[in-house]
């Protein structure tokens, strides 16, 4: 059977529809990784966007549960080259099918890249021999994807982590359960007074989808918790973090989703090659005359890819030092986090 993908600007790409779901919408975005669609398909911050991959082979390798980033297949369509079976019990065909997401293959991923590169990120629809409209929009889904109860995970002394949940990633809890933390995620909007009840001795800020700039309601209390106790915001995080300390954030022509992102390390000049998932980025500019300084830009366009506060214990990433997918060289970041809750400032202690 036939389908196709259509974008805002008005070019359609055909191809062949895999899985019995007609109807897709959402923000049509591009990931450059070879490998890690599980993960990609699995991470909240993709919640409500159709997901073009382009390495033309996905689905090679089958699926594992240590692969899946949350518990559910979290984007609203698939744009492939070529769906590949693996003919093994873990076949990504079969799982879209169970979970209701919808596929194009034999779309020629590499016009359809040109064209949002040219046009940017835009709303698309996905059919197949049904008629659709445009209607709707990017709305905020941070309720749909954040915890609605506190979950606990791994029981380490190294440290409680209180994690603001916007849309977290396993691997990025996984990071700090390794390092000997106990990590509890709790829902986006807990009040500062709910979290300091907790007795956190660090705070994770966490990725999310959406629009950074749709949560203005929660900047003052994202900005009283970070300013009590060491705290890592992590690619939404990042942002809200930069919105809460006076930053502006724009979106970009069209986001960096892939693993091969290169950033640099502004203070030592060390480059590491990172996995990367946003459409959205603090303005540079902006940054000045706020207590936040760079510590990490982007080696490609010089955008913000990270930063220090310029007092307190605030660190701040763009990218995804957990990866999965992709290098896991920026791994150093919870390093440095966990380094700041071992020395430790809690203005309620
Ligand atoms: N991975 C994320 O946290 C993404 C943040 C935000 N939704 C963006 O696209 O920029």
């Amino acid at each position: 059977m036939t389908g196709t993908v259509t974008l805002q600007s008005g070019q359609q790409f055909n191809g062949t529809w895999e899985t019995s779901a007609r109807l897709a919408k959402g923000e049509v975005v591009f990931f450059t990784g070879m490998t890690g669609y599980q993960e990609v398909l699995t991470d909240p911050s993709y919640a409500g966007q159709i997901v073009a991959f382009t390495y033309p082979l996905i689905g090679q390798y089958g699926l594992t549960d240590a692969a899946s980033e949350s518990a559910d297949i979290q984007v609203a369509g698939v744009l492939v080259q070529t769906l590949a079976g693996n003919g093994a019990a873990t076949d990504l065909k079969d799982w879209l099918e169970q979970s209701g997401v919808p596929v194009l293959s034999d779309i020629d991923t590499r016009s359809l890249v040109h064209a949002l590169r040219e046009h940017g990120d835009q709303w698309g629809v996905m059919t197949s021999e049904i008629e659709a409209s445009f209607d709707g929009d990017l709305h905020q889904i941070t309720e749909t994807v954040s915890t609605s109860e506190h979950v606990r995970h791994g029981d380490g002394a190294s440290g409680h982590i209180v994690c603001l949940d916007f849309g977290v990633k396993a691997s990025m809890v996984q990071a700090m359960v390794e390092r000997g933390y106990t990590v509890t995620v709790v829902p986006f909007d807990t009040t500062a007074e709910k979290v300091q009840a907790l007795a956190p001795t660090g705070i994770l800020v966490s990725n999310g989808p959406g629009d950074p700039r749709d949560l203005v309601d929660y900047l003052d209390n994202v900005r009283e918790v970070a300013l009590a106790y060491p705290t890592l915001g992590i690619c939404m995080g990042h942002q809200l973090l930069a919105l809460a300390f006076g930053c502006e954030i724009e979106k970009q022509t069209y986001g960096h989703r892939g693993s091969n992102h290169p950033v640099r390390n502004v203070q030592t000049g060390e480059v590491w090659m990172t996995s990367q998932n946003h459409g959205y980025v603090v303005t540079r500019d902006s940054l000045e005359e706020t207590p936040l300084e760079l510590l990490f830009e982007n080696v490609n366009d010089l955008s913000v890819e990270g930063t220090l506060h310029r007092t307190a214990p605030i660190l701040s990433a763009q990218f995804h030092p957990e990866a999965s997918p992709g290098p896991k060289e920026a791994q150093a970041i919870f390093d440095r986090f966990d380094k700041m809750i071992q020395q430790g400032v809690n203005v309620y202690a």
